[in-house]
């Protein structure tokens, strides 16, 4: 049985609409929408991105791959040390400050093992990831990557920073943590819907990396928008991604483009019955980049400015995937 649309009635957040193809054609006035979405809320929505088809086929292949036995995916769990690459077991991650456990499991397959498949560089993954690698998982990387290396120079200029000077803390050639995930959550069947509507299947973060390119079909995800209170669903539009803003390019921007609060909650209504897919390839600097702002005014005290001196991309990373890990709780009290 199909899961129905997101329903009416629902409140939901609006997000600008950005016209990859006239992003393409170096349309003046989209690239001035894109800045403006990257600096009010940095989540937006892109159409004519040309990657459908890639994007059906991962979500084809993520679930097949959740399918799998549990035990069978355990054997490729990321375990608490910081390895970001594997599988995600549901529970695994802490969802809020209380402790309380996430629902989501993950696949993150690394760009650095898809581009020197058969060669591993992080890990090896389930023989049946790793036969999708050159159909599936290499076709959504091209794509996505080529998608936010587009959008990222765009960034850059605005930015009025030096030609390429953002693509050169992105180089697709070295090692990082750039990744594409496939998300499944649980049906949420038989639970009260006020509670619904306040427990985090994925908890309240904001994203690691550069920019972030998302596939939404039910509803699920929430944003806090600045100068609001309360959490508000982003309506998934088919055909459109949605695209958001991680740290690392907030602290390159200076605090200019926003890395907004984001989570996953049940999808509402009806949808709320079925298991929820989403997936994401999110762009990452590579890992020896020295997380610093680009351009010389920094708001004070903004997490640009409070991220000054933190190390590199690489380090950051692994520090904190390991504080998001259920095993390493204990840790944080
Ligand atoms: O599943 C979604 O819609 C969002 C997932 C997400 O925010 C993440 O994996 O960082
Ligand atoms: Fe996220």
């Amino acid at each position: 049985m199909p899961a129905p649309s997101f329903p009416d009635d629902v409140p939901t957040h609006p997000l600008f609409v950005i016209d990859y193809a006239m992003i393409l054609q170096d349309k003046e006035e989209e690239k001035d929408r894109l800045w403006d979405a990257a600096t009010q809320l940095g989540f937006w929505y892109l159409k004519n991105h040309g990657a459908e088809q890639e994007v059906d086929a991962l979500f084809d292949l993520g679930k097949r791959f959740m399918d799998l036995p549990l035990d069978e995916k355990l054997a490729y769990e990321e375990g608490d040390d910081g390895m970001q690459f594997g599988y995600k077991a549901a529970g695994y991650h802490t969802a809020d400050e209380n402790g309380t456990l996430d629902e989501t499991e993950f696949l993150d397959v690394a760009k650095d093992d898809v581009l020197a498949f058969p060669h591993p560089v992080h890990r090896t993954y389930p023989p049946l990831v790793s036969d999708a690698i050159p159909a599936v998982f290499l076709p959504f990387m091209r794509k996505s990557l080529a998608i936010n290396h587009v959008l990222l120079a765009v960034l850059n200029d605005k930015l009025g920073l030096d030609k390429g000077a953002l693509a050169a803390l992105h180089l697709t050639e070295e090692r990082s943590g750039c990744v594409a995930r496939v998300i499944r959550t649980p049906p949420q069947a038989g639970k009260n819907e006020e509670m619904l509507e306040r427990q985090a299947l994925l908890g309240a973060h904001t994203d690691f990396g550069s920019l972030s390119f998302l596939h939404n079909r039910l509803g699920g995800l929430q944003v806090l928008a600045p100068g609001t209170e309360d959490w508000e669903y982003i309506k998934p539009i088919p055909g459109h991604a949605i695209c958001n803003v991680g740290d690392a390019l907030n602290i390159f921007s200076g605090g200019l483009i926003r890395s907004n609060m984001h989570r996953v909650v049940s999808p509402p209504r009806e949808q709320a019955q079925h298991e929820r897919f989403s997936l994401a390839f999110f762009t990452r600097p590579h890992d020896s980049v020295i997380l610093r702002s680009l351009v010389p005014t920094s708001t004070p005290g903004s997490s640009a400015e409070v991220m000054q001196g933190r190390g590199t991309a690489g380090e950051w990373l692994v520090r904190r995937l390991k504080f998001l890990r259920t095993g390493n709780y204990y840790v944080k009290e």
